[in-house]
């Protein structure tokens, strides 16, 4: 890639903090291009509860400019259907940010940009507004027709894949087959290799159940389901260790044995990460023919408008968005 990435960054739920992380964005240089996708009045308006300087660009694709960070930014207006009120969820705009959601990736998908990052949607609220939504993850795959693709959170020397996403805990075990196993450890030993240039990845899977089943006293997923996958993927070679006892495992010793930890549910992987690196973690979704990455919080309603929010996130996103996207090998 001979110039700077073209970033799309989708602002999110307008009542919360993605909103203001936008606004914040612009008072910080980048070294690439960046398109911010919202409604300009919503970030103008936080911008003044906000006391911080705001200079709005209209969107041109062929009139890209560096990311300066001198309180400009680029915007592609969609307009929010209903009044937005800093913290206070309304369904009636939730066919806005989906909108938001689908531009960007209709972007990504025609090369009008190089990556996608997301500031936080809330999930409850797009299904209050009658749509089935369980997250940015699964629409990124149902979007661009993708059957599987991996959740993983990138965060202080931690790599957490995912091998399920938003389930109900007691639709998990019937969630993970050997396929779907097998498909999610083959993707992210790809992008591992191709998007994160490691070599040989050595993965640690967990177990499903306490003590990883505890030789079939505490569960069978762990013999019938996640042993004969590992073993069978040993044989092409793939160094993975498990399955392993998901509470033992993130003990630093044992997380020095591996590059990345291949946990079996969301609250199985996602709290240890977080508290490692809450705040500057970075969710990529793996196994999609574009690259997309994200905060690792949510919408923090509690603090849309009133400033004091962590910005590193965001940063941490769109950095690695960039670093993909310079990786990125061209299509063929
Ligand atoms: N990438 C995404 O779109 C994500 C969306 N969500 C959605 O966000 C909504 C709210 O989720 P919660 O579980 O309440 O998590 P949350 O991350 O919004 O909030 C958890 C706590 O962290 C604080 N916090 C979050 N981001 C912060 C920041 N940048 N700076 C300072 N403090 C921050 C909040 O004030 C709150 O106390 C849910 O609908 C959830 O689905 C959650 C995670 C990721
Ligand atoms: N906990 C991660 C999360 O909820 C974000 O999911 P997604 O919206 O990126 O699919």
């Amino acid at each position: 890639m001979d110039k700077l990435p073209r970033i799309a960054v989708t602002a999110g739920e307008p009542a919360g903090i993605g909103i203001d992380l936008c606004v914040m964005l612009a008072s910080q240089p980048l070294s690439t291009r960046l398109v911010v996708i919202a409604d300009q009045n919503v970030l103008l308006e936080r911008a003044r509860a906000l006391q911080l300087p705001l200079q709005l660009h209209t969107y041109d694709a062929t009139d890209w400019q560096e990311h300066d960070g001198q309180h400009h930014l680029t915007v592609l207006h969609l307009p929010c259907p209903a009044p937005v009120l800093a913290g206070e969820l309304n369904p009636d705009n939730s066919t806005y940010v989906l909108q938001t959601l689908e531009r960007a990736i209709d972007g990504c998908m025609q090369s009008e940009f190089d990556a996608m990052v997301t500031a936080p949607v809330h999930k409850g609220v797009i299904n209050d507004a009658g749509i089935a939504f369980t997250g940015h993850t699964e629409f990124l795959a149902e979007r661009t027709a993708t059957p599987q693709v991996v959740m993983m959170l990138v965060g202080g020397s931690l790599r957490v894949a995912l091998a399920t996403t938003h389930l109900p805990l007691a639709e998990v075990s019937k969630a993970i087959t050997q396929d779907s196993l097998e498909t999610t450890i083959r993707i992210l030993h790809q992008d591992l290799v191709q998007k994160f240039g490691i070599a040989q990845p050595r993965i640690l899977v967990t177990g499903l159940n306490p003590h990883a089943g505890e030789g079939g006293h505490l569960g069978m997923e762990e013999i019938t389901t996640i042993t004969p996958v590992l073993e069978r993927l040993r044989q092409e070679g793939m160094q993975l260790a498990g399955p392993l006892p998901a509470d033992t495992l993130f003990t630093q010793h044992n997380l020095a044995q591996g590059d990345c930890v291949l946990a079996m549910y969301h609250d199985q992987g996602l709290p240890v990460l977080k508290h490692a690196s809450f705040g500057s973690g970075v969710n990529v979704t793996l196994g999609l023919p574009m690259i997309r990455t994200s905060v690792d919080h949510g919408t923090a309603l509690d603090l849309a408008g009133k400033g004091n929010i962590e910005t590193g996130s965001l940063l941490s996103a769109i950095q690695l968005a960039i670093t993909l996207a310079h990786h990125r090998k061209p299509v063929e």
